[in-house]
């Protein structure tokens, strides 16, 4: 200090404000590193008599506890939050259930077009919340995983106790409730090949097995097939065989195939996973991780089959199935078009690679594989053998009876319910048939009844509403058939389209667009199919223009491409020979203007040799200087003579140049 003190005091300084800032500085360091200390002392004493449990985003768990956490009361007491208006997360989309209560009112409102925005609440990142659960402080925190790449939480709860019993009770109780709330939806889960994990897409309402018309049988086969499976999994281990099982969709666009997937998942109870194989960034080892992390019981999607292959990755067209090591090498070796399509989609998919994916180590059991494709011959004979894709449906255009059954389930009909003279109650059928009924089914059948026309806005729907009449909008008005009336109507419909012509979401987009005129629907098929008919011929006229100028443009593109390169090849041939010629030239005069000796001669014979062309041009033209010469001074000769005696006859002057030319010749 003193020397401190020596050192300031001719620097005029005040030293005991310099001591006095100093001791602060200090006292005040040695304060917060204590302070310090003892904090992290304390937490970690603290996190001693913690058990914690996480839930990673990828992971069912972490959808139960968000899911349960969401109906916590004491969760809506929280006082931070992250709010949103999107809806990408199963949860946010739970989560807005308060919201959507105070709003219900006006739930079906439009504002330009767009229904009401709702409003989620997530539990804020990073942040920890406690929550009171069967005699335990839970404390919850919400982390990001992967914060560079913006997506990917984690869960971490806490709790103080003496085992995991209090974890483990919260767990299954999420669980439990979870599934019970999604038993009326089918969850779908897309693949994310960025960081390669599934991420949930949203949840779809059930589709009834009934609105997918199909030949009669072929729906009910698919259901007791995949159920069948479903419960054999110790058959399937007892003989070996890998608990898999494959269908193949194949047929026409729009014929129901992709309807028909869902709507199994929702009878089965699975959720659907997704892949599109052609997806950007779509690799082997991409896909084997997907496959990897696919839960068992559930259906794996894998649409547009055909569509992966389109850069022609294939292994061999007489393939077996059996892969070969040349032909899965080829299929793994992209051709120059595939490098550039991977270049632009970072998509490195190979056949090979999917067949491991799908039934390697790695793949999943129990899980129900559904294919689909439009075009079945361009699949590999590999992907589709026995094993791989156990059961193969076709799906073609609408048959007559199709038509018919989706006739019948688009149009609200109602059972008609007579009472007979003795006080019996009847359901008449439209074939004709009575149905006694009792007292009571009669009721069933009447609130049944009355369920449709409230739907459908008939005159039941204005009655018994909460707030009246006017508090119920309905957008569509749709008259409710009796049985036999929608029997009658759907025949004729069937009768009027062509069989095997038109695909089922056609006619469902005329439908569509009578929705609320089933009578009219009838009456104007046959002019819509005329019309369909004439949209189809144009369309494809159109197309085919549109392909024969494409053909003639690439034609003459590959005409002019060829002649520019002729072109470009001549001139550089010109080039290389103009070239070639000054070099000779530069050379020859760079030669010494000396005579050349014998042995100098003889030793230069050869490169004259080589230089021979260019001594014929300067030969040709010497012999042309000395001709001109020469036939000047004849010239002169024949003027001076025509002025003196006689004119010489015009072939003296040819045997003069001649002449002259063979002296030329001889003088060389
Ligand atoms: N057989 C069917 N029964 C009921 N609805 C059908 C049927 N076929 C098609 N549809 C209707 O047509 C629309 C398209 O059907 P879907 O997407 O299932 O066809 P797809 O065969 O999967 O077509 P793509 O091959 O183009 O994917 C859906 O809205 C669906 O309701």
């Amino acid at each position: 200090m003193d020397a401190l003190k020596t050192f300031l005091s001719p620097l005029g300084m005040n030293t005991g404000a310099i001591q006095d800032t100093l001791k602060l500085v200090v006292i005040g360091g040695t304060v917060e590193t204590a302070r310090r200390a003892s904090a992290s002392a304390w937490n970690g004493f603290v996190d001693s008599f913690f058990l914690t449990a996480h839930f990673a985003q990828e992971d069912y768990p972490y959808d139960w506890i968000m899911h349960w956490l969401s109906k916590q009361p004491s969760w809506g007491r929280s006082r931070e939050f992250d709010i949103t208006t999107r809806t990408a997360g199963r949860m946010q989309a739970q989560q807005s259930g308060d919201v959507e209560e105070e709003d219900e009112e006006e739930d079906d409102q439009l504002v330009h077009g767009r229904r009401k925005r709702k409003v989620a609440f997530m539990p804020s990142v990073d942040t920890t919340h406690t929550i009171y659960y069967r005699g335990h402080w839970l404390r919850i925190t919400r982390c990001k995983r992967y914060p560079d790449y913006g997506h990917g939480s984690s869960l971490k709860i806490s709790v103080v106790a003496r085992n995991n019993d209090i974890l483990k009770k919260l767990v299954l109780e999420a669980k439990r409730d979870y599934e019970k709330d999604a038993e009326h939806r089918v969850h779908i889960f897309l693949a994310d090949t960025t960081y390669p994990c599934w991420r949930w897409n949203g949840a779809r309402q059930k589709r009834p097995m009934s609105s997918i018309v199909l030949q009669p049988g072929v729906k009910e086969m698919l259901l007791a097939d995949c159920k069948d499976f479903l419960q054999s999994e110790e058959w399937y281990a007892d003989r070996g065989i890998p608990f898999r099982r494959g269908y193949l969709l194949h047929g026409v666009p729009g014929s129901g195939k992709t309807s028909l997937i869902h709507s199994l998942a929702g009878e089965l109870g699975l959720d659907i996973y997704v892949v599109s194989l052609s997806g950007k960034g779509m690799s082997d080892n991409t896909l084997t991780t997907l496959m990897g992390h696919v839960p068992s019981r559930c259906i794996l999607l894998l649409e547009d089959l055909d569509a992966a292959f389109t850069r022609g990755i294939s292994r061999d067209a007489s393939s077996n199935g059996t892969p070969t090591t040349t032909s899965a090498a080829a299929a793994t070796v992209p051709t120059s078009t595939e490098k550039k399509a991977e270049e632009s989609d970072g998509s490195t998919l190979s056949l090979s690679g999917l067949l491991n994916a799908l039934d390697g180590v790695a793949a999943a059991e129990g899980r129900l594989l559904f294919a689909t494709t439009n075009h079945i011959e361009r699949l590999d004979p590999a992907l589709s053998r026995p094993g791989r894709m156990d059961v193969w449906v076709n799906f073609g255009h609408a048959t007559k009876y199709q038509a018919e059954g989706i006739f019948k389930c688009f149009f609200p009909w109602k059972k008609e319910v007579v009472k007979r003279e003795d006080g019996t109650a009847v359901i008449m059928h439209a074939d004709g048939t009575e149905q006694e009924v009792s007292e009571e089914e009669k009721g069933e059948v009447e609130a049944a009844n009355s369920k449709v026309e409230e739907k459908n806005g008939g005159d039941m729907a204005t009655k018994n509403v909460p707030g009246g009449p006017s508090k119920r909008r309905f957008a569509h008005q749709i008259p409710v058939l009796s049985e036999t009336e929608i029997t009658k109507l759907a025949k004729q419909f069937g009768d009027a389209i062509p069989e095997d012509e038109l695909s089922v979401a056609a006619l469902q987009g005329y439908l569509l667009k009578n929705k609320t005129r089933p009578r009219e629907a009838v009456s104007e098929v046959a002019a819509w199919i005329v019309s369909e008919r004439e949209t189809r011929a144009k369309l494809k006229a159109e197309k085919e223009k549109k392909e024969k100028e494409e053909k003639e443009l690439a034609e003459k593109e590959k005409i002019e491409k060829e002649n520019k390169e002729k072109e470009e090849k001549e001139k550089e041939e010109k080039e290389a020979k103009e070239k070639e010629k000054a070099d000779k030239r530069k050379a020859k005069k760079a030669r010494p203007a000396t005579p050349p000796t014998t042995s100098e001669s003889s030793a230069a014979s050869s490169s004259d040799e080589a230089d021979n062309e260019e001594s014929v041009t300067s030969e040709e033209e010497n012999g042309k200087k000395a001709k001109k010469e020469k036939w000047v001074s004849v010239k002169k000769e024949k003027e001076s003579k025509e002025s003196g005696v006689d004119a010489t006859p015009a072939t003296e002057e040819k045997e003069v140049e001649v002449q002259a030319t063979q002296s030329v010749e001889v003088s060389e």
